[in-house]
């Protein structure tokens, strides 16, 4: 019986973990876990999985939860250190990391040092920190199992292979929600038409980091971490029908690509099960006949800046990745709130970029206070 702890719980990928959880109940407990302040899902979560420990974001949460549990043996917390508490809680086998957002970081660290293994969806941890989260990860001899799609493609492709022998990582990319536009068009696009994603049905901030492919260049730097290979050798296709979720090309020009249905319980159930499988409760097989055809295309980095943007970055180094995810961050952020148009995303970034020096090897601290910087410089842009 492996023990859980979820972090964001109440979002899209807690819920198919939850879903996971669920199915296989003889494999999985889930013992910890945080939200944010959805308090509505989150009691509903609480009620069925009866977990030991609960972490929020905020004072009036937690007052609310201790209430409405006050007969259960159910402990609660708030704030960054219930987080961590969370992460750590009775040292659980695995800690599901599917938190949005850099505040994923230090809960990371800890589980680390506490041995845990991190399942980890959590993307914007590694790219502000990859080289802490990976070094961490090697001293403590803690395995870091990737649950997004396009890692989770790639990590089931070098299995049994020697990784000295990869050529290239090919990650795969829908386009996202305006792929079918031009860059004149974008000028005007609503949240609403941002947050209609093509192939999957995501939280709200990487559904825009998609429709900018911010998404796709986070994902290069997390696949520069996850499997220490240069940027140089890590490629984008645009694939619009999110079939093949990524490909590996070896020295010996072979290619291997994982492939399945858009259902990203398949990548979450990977990562708890590996390097064993287990059957994937109420899942649509996939049938290439189906399709007929799978469309491929070249990136264009004129008309989708962001990935550019974080290849730079990620080729700087240093604090600029840090940089490139709180200033990402901020923007989404003001763009849902409906504070700034489409395209002034990108012109943040690069604005927070361009003013940025980065600082080569950061510590913890120097990351924490380059990103509160950044989002500080990033909120006088939109004010
Ligand atoms: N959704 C997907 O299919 C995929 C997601 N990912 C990555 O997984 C991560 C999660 O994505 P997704 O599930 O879509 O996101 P959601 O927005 O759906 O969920 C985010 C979760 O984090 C919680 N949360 C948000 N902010 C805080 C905070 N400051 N402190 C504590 N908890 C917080 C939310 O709580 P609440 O809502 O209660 O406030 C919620 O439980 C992201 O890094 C994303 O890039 C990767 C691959 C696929
Ligand atoms: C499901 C998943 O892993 C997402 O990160 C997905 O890849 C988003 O799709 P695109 O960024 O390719 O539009
Ligand atoms: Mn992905």
């Amino acid at each position: 019986m492996k023990k859980i702890s979820l972090l964001g719980a109440t979002g899209s990928i807690g819920i198919q973990t939850l879903d996971v959880i669920e199915s296989h109940p003889e494999h999985f407990k889930l013992l910890a876990m945080s939200f944010g302040s959805n308090i509505k899902t989150g009691v509903d979560i609480i009620s069925k999985f009866k977990p030991a420990f609960v972490a929020v974001k905020d004072k009036e949460t937690y007052e609310k939860l201790k209430f409405e549990f006050s007969s259960n043996d159910i402990k609660f917390g708030y704030g960054d250190n219930a987080l961590i508490e969370a992460a750590v809680y009775d040292r659980v086998d695995c800690l599901v990391n599917a938190v949005v957002g850099s505040v994923g970081l230090v809960p990371t660290l800890r589980a680390i040092e506490n041995n845990i293994t991190i399942a980890i969806a959590n993307k914007e941890t590694l790219v502000t920190a990859g080289h802490l989260v990976t070094e961490h990860a090697a001293k403590y001899n803690v395995k870091l199992l990737p649950v997004d799609s396009e890692h989770s493609a790639i990590f089931q492709c070098l299995q049994g292979e020697n990784e000295k022998t990869i050529d290239r990582l090919i990650v795969t990319a829908s386009g996202g929600s305006f792929r079918d536009k031009k860059r004149e068009e974008l000028h005007e696009v609503t949240v609403e038409q941002a947050l209609n994603h093509p192939n999957w049905s995501m939280g709200a901030k990487i559904t825009i980091d998609s429709a900018t492919m911010m998404n796709k260049g986070l994902e290069v730097i997390e696949a520069h971490w996850l499997f220490n290979i240069p940027y140089e050798k890590i490629d984008v296709l645009l694939h619009k029908e999110s079939i093949i979720h990524s490909l590996v090309e070896f020295q010996d020009r072979s290619i291997k690509a994982q492939l399945g249905t858009p259902d990203m319980r398949g990548p979450i159930q990977y990562a708890l099960t590996y390097p064993d499988r287990l059957p994937l409760e109420k899942s649509k097989r996939l049938e290439l006949w189906e399709f007929g055809k799978l469309h491929f295309e070249k990136a264009d980095f004129n008309r989708y800046k962001c990935l550019q943007f974080a290849y730079d970055s990620g080729k700087i180094g240093g604090t600029m990745p840090t940089v490139l995810n709180a200033a990402n961050e901020e923007a989404v952020a003001s763009f849902l709130k409906g504070k700034i148009k489409f395209l002034q995303i990108e012109e943040c970034i690069e604005r927070a970029m361009d003013k940025h020096e980065s600082i080569a090897h950061p510590g913890l601290e120097q990351i924490q206070e380059v990103d509160q910087l950044t989002r500080n410089f990033v909120q006088t842009l939109i004010s």
